[in-house]
């Protein structure tokens, strides 16, 4: 199952983009043997300053076809990490060839895309700037796949 996120932003070299580098490799790495990506990162960017429902008509475009639409937004699911595994697990074992996370900008994601997704994730209550929602994203889905090919790195 392809993996993508799909956000809104370019990212520019500094500290998230080395995690995001390096997470995404080794996301790759050990999600391979599961049947699990690559992991691809698609962004968009609204220069006419058309707001979240223009981000949305680019974000829209960017999703993989019938891939299982899965929203990061604070008033989301909070899952464990076994639990996201379980979750990328079940889509899998489905038969879902993608699955794309949908990072909104700083106004968020609209209202009309939300509607749409069939999952959707908290990374806590707090808000976090959007290119450490990605790189936190990131971590989790090598967490994810650690915890399902049975590594040590996830230890509780
Ligand atoms: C700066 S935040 C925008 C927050 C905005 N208040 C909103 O209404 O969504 C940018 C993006 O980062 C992601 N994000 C930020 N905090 C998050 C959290 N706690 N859980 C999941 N995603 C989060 C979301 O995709 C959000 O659209």
């Amino acid at each position: 199952m392809r993996v993508q996120i799909c956000a809104v932003g370019r990212l520019r070299a500094g500290p998230e983009a080395s995690l995001i580098d390096d997470y995404t490799t080794r996301f790759d790495r050990t999600g391979r043997a599961l049947g699990l990506g690559p992991l691809s990162i698609s962004e968009v960017e609204d220069k006419k300053g058309g707001g979240m429902k223009a981000e949305a008509t680019l974000l829209q475009r960017a999703l993989p076809k019938g891939a299982v639409l899965v929203t990061m937004d604070e008033r989301g699911k909070l899952l464990s990490s076994p639990e996201f595994a379980s979750k990328l697990a079940e889509w899998r074992d489905a038969g879902r060839s993608d699955v794309a996370f949908v990072i909104g900008g700083a106004d968020g994601i609209d209202p009309s895309l939300r509607a749409q997704a069939d999952f959707s994730i908290s990374l806590g209550k707090m808000v976090w700037p959007h290119m450490l929602a990605r790189a936190m994203l990131c971590e989790q889905l090598y967490r994810a796949a650690s915890i399902l090919a049975g590594s040590p790195y996830h230890r509780t």
